[in-house]
């Protein structure tokens, strides 16, 4: 079966590691966050600070909001392949919608 979810290796997510190409995993999806870096209520530098990066526990740590949470799917491009991904990474909280091709 065919998934309409992009599944993006770390390697490759790993490339994108600069305030001008920001991309991060949360929760086994991957984000692209260069357009929301300089609109993060948190600040730019902790963003930067994972740029690249797994950023599952930092984002859960500040006990984001149900409405940052929501904002998360127009950020997702992709999930992070199978191979890649650890146990426990997955939450049902940020598994939201993430259906960009
Ligand atoms: C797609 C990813 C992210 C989105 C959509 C997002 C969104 C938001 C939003 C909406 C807020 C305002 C407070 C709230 O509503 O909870 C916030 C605050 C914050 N975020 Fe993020 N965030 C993201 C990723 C991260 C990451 C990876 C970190 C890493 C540490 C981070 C650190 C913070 C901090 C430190 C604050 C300030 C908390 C405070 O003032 O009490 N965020 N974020």
């Amino acid at each position: 079966m065919s998934s309409s979810v992009k599944e993006i290796s770390i390697l490759e997510v790993k490339k994108h590691n600069t305030p001008e190409d920001l991309w991060m995993v949360i929760h086994d999806k991957v984000y692209d966050l260069t357009k929301f870096r300089s609109e993060h209520p948190g600040g730019d530098d902790v963003l930067d600070e994972y740029a690249g990066k797994e950023a599952s526990k930092a984002f859960d740590d500040v006990g984001h909001s149900s409405d940052a949470v929501e904002m998360m799917a127009q950020y997702c491009v992709g999930e992070l392949a199978v191979a890649d991904r650890k146990a426990g990474g997955s939450s049902k909280k940020t598994n939201a919608k993430c259906t960009v091709a």
